[in-house]
């Protein structure tokens, strides 16, 4: 694609965003009937004034996501399309997704679950060395994963509109421990230490297998892993390594890639080439993409998006 498109494409998405943001404030703060009589109606009504994220399909065009020598058509008309690109929640069927429901700067359908969204405190837990040592209850929780710097404890800060709640660093190896934070005294952010880190002083280098895939394997309230990729760089294989081995232990993951903001010059790929090429290669393993959406900590991109997300899969997760 021409660099003059994808400049393009990415101002798209962070206007639309910030467009997005302005008028996703009622879900935010309103808690959502978990039942709706008619959900998706309701929802739809809500989200009428937004502008259509047709930059999903724009994105998918130039992914070449479609099948072979086929032009997708309007979200509603390509069910095959819809099951295999996006990411739809309980509780939407394929026929029902329309681009309205698409949150922007991803492939994540908002449905009824959605809501309460809004964080109103945050609270630091407790540091674990071990996972066995983690807060004992049956509170949901996310984590977040990734190699060490790609901007872990950073998006903890943005989504929680906190400069120092998790401590970051430019020097990687900064998290050693698994972090809990309470948010709104009822679900969980779990800051992990980053992978990949291999020239960690030896006192502070881990067994990443042992230390943290006994967490993954074994935590029961687990909601789902924020596995965060950087999009200034090309895909890295530790990540695609990684992305694999949550998909082969059916652990449920949402792609985070950070660093959108970061633009580098010269020859270097862009945010939108980078993501779109970590994708395809971690096709093959995954029959539907995983939920995907595009952060920064710098300029807040993705962040009320990322929230309605988690809230979906929380308030999902607290009705199953
Ligand atoms: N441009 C840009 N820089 C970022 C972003 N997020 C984080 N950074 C920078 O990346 C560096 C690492 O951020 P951290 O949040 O400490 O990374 P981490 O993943 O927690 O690292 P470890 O704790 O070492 O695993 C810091 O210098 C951040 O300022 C972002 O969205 N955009
Ligand atoms: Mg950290």
């Amino acid at each position: 694609m021409h660099n003059e498109s994808l400049i393009q494409e990415n101002m798209l998405v962070t206007l639309r965003s910030r467009f997005f943001t302005l008028q996703v404030t009622s879900l935010l703060q309103a808690p959502q009937s978990i039942s709706p009589k008619n959900p998706l109606l309701s929802l739809s009504h809500k989200l009428q004034m937004f502008e259509t994220p047709k930059f999903i399909l724009h994105y998918c065009n130039h992914a070449s996501f479609a099948t072979k020598g086929s032009k997708p058509g309007p979200v509603s008309e390509t069910k095959k399309f819809i099951e295999k690109v996006l990411f739809v929640p309980p509780g939407v069927g394929p026929e029902e997704v329309t681009d309205d429901l698409i949150l922007p700067g991803s492939n994540i359908v908002l449905g009824p679950y959605a809501g309460d969204a809004k964080i109103k405190e945050v609270e630091f837990v407790k540091s674990s060395n071990r996972p066995k040592d983690c807060p004992k209850d049956d509170r949901p929780e996310f984590a977040m994963l990734g190699r060490s710097n790609v901007g872990k404890s950073s998006l903890i800060n943005a989504l929680v509109r906190k400069k120092e709640v998790a401590l970051t660093s430019k020097k990687p190896g900064k998290t050693q421990l698994i972090n809990h934070f309470l948010v709104n005294r009822s679900w969980y952010i779990v800051d992990l230490p980053g992978y990949g880190f291999a020239n960690a002083p030896e006192a502070a280098r881990m067994d990443w297998s042992a230390f943290t895939k006994g967490y993954f394997l074994n935590r029961e309230t687990l909601v789902s892993v924020l596995l965060l990729v950087d999009a200034s760089v090309p895909p890295q294989k530790i990540d695609l390594d990684c992305a694999n081995w949550l998909g082969r232990n059916n652990i449920p993951m949402t792609l985070v890639f950070t660093k959108c903001d970061k633009i580098k010059g010269g020859k270097a790929k862009r945010p939108g080439e980078n993501i779109r090429d970590f994708q395809q290669l971690i096709r093959e393993n995954y029959k539907r993409h995983p939920p995907w959406i595009m952060t920064s900590s710098m300029t807040g991109l993705g962040r009320d998006e990322l929230l309605l997300h988690l809230s979906q899969l929380r308030n999902y997760w607290n009705n199953e």
